[in-house]
């Protein structure tokens, strides 16, 4: 029987166990594509999934990993052939259907986006659901209204994934931001993606006041708790704040005076069952609007014999920017 590489969790009465492994191709999920992953990358979430800290996995045994990029091997659906390059984000693989640290997986074709002219898989991967996320938060404060002359915008969790590529993005379209981060030691390192102002964490990690001083108009979230609440209370008049992590933790201890008092709106934002139509606008704008030497500089690879040791990395706060997984050759 057909065999290939994965990790595997599996769960007992007690505990997880995740290993690397030899999994059976006969028991791959149901779904009209079947690719050979060849590069997935590492997320908070995969974090999360690998060490078992939040409840991300929902199926046992499960292939973790809610990124792979790869080469169709077999289609049944109209849109893709063997072949063609695709890559695959959220839709609950490494949840409910067996993810991407492996080297073949078999999804439905309607959750895959052709790779984007332009990118390699690899770098598709550095950009993975950190990136995407980014520039989904991106697309909604422009659909907000807002613009880089209106004022500032801050970005929390700033040398994480998400945020690396958030400032990235922000910069090259003019933006002011102002970098939240613990860690003072990647000061430069945040320059050099375009932060214009670097804030320690702790100014925004504490209980907040109903309303703070107008700090930006505009702020993209991935801490959550107390420092997204600190972000809306120090928001100006009519601005809007992205919300899409849980680094600090999932709780809101917020007052509802920025929303009343100054018209501030809180965007939700959600990658796993994000549209197809909005998934393909902000990778087409990833692919064009993202400095390939900058996400070059916020990326380290490394491979599927790694990734366990990097989920408990990404979760201690050790990781910098994006880790590439390369699982085989293109
Ligand atoms: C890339 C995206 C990210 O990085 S998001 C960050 C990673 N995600 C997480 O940490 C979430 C992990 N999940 C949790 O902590 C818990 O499930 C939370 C959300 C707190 C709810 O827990 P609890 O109150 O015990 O209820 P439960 O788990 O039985 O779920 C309640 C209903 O919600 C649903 N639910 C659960 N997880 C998800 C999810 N990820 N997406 C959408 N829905 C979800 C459950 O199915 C359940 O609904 P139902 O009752 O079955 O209809
Ligand atoms: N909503 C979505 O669809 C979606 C998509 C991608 C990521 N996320 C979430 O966004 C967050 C960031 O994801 P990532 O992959 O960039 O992770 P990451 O680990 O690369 O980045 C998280 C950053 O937050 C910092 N951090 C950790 N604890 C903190 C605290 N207590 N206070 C302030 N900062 C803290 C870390 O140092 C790191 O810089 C995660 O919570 C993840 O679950 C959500």
């Amino acid at each position: 029987m057909s065999t290939f590489r994965a990790i595997v969790i599996e769960k007992n009465d007690t505990s997880q166990i995740v290993g690397l492994k030899d999994f059976s191709e006969a028991d791959l999920m149901d779904g009209d594509v079947t690719f050979r992953v060849t590069h997935s990358t590492v997320n908070y979430k995969d974090g999360l999934a690998l060490t078992g800290k939040a409840p991300v996995v929902r199926r046992f045994p499960m292939i973790p990993g809610i990124d792979g990029a790869g080469v169709v091997e077999a289609s049944g659906h109209p849109d893709f052939r063997v072949g063609d390059q695709v890559i695959l984000n959220g839709w609950g693989t490494g949840e409910t259907h067996l993810g991407s640290y492996a080297e073949k997986s078999r999804v439905k074709g309607d959750w895959l986006v052709p790779l984007p002219a332009g990118l390699t898989p690899a770098e598709a991967m550095a950009i993975g659901t950190a990136g995407y996320t980014a520039m989904l938060s991106v697309l909604a404060l422009e659909k907000h209204g807002l613009q880089p002359s209106d004022g500032p915008v801050i970005v929390t969790g700033a040398a994480g994934g998400v945020g690396s590529v958030a400032i990235a993005l922000l910069a090259k379209a003019g933006w002011h931001v102002i970098a939240s981060t613990g860690r003072a030691e990647e000061a430069d390192y945040l320059r050099s993606l375009g932060a214009a102002e670097i804030i320690d964490r702790n100014e925004l990690s504490g209980p907040m006041r109903p309303l703070g001083k107008e700090r930006w108009i505009a702020g993209i979230d991935a801490v959550g708790s107390h420092t997204l609440a600190n972000v809306l209370s120090m928001t100006r008049y009519g601005g809007a704040v992205t919300a899409c992590g849980l680094a600090q933790g999932m709780d809101l201890p917020a007052s509802v005076a920025p929303f009343i008092l100054r018209g501030v709106s809180l965007l939700g934002i959600d990658s796993v069952m994000c549209p197809k139509p909005r998934r393909l606008e902000a990778w087409a704008r990833l692919a064009t609007d993202l400095d390939r030497e900058k996400l070059g500089e916020i990326t380290a690879t490394i491979h599927l014999e790694d990734v366990i040791t990097a989920g408990q990395d990404i979760i201690a706060g050790k990781v910098r920017g994006r880790l590439v997984v390369e699982i085989q050759k293109s």
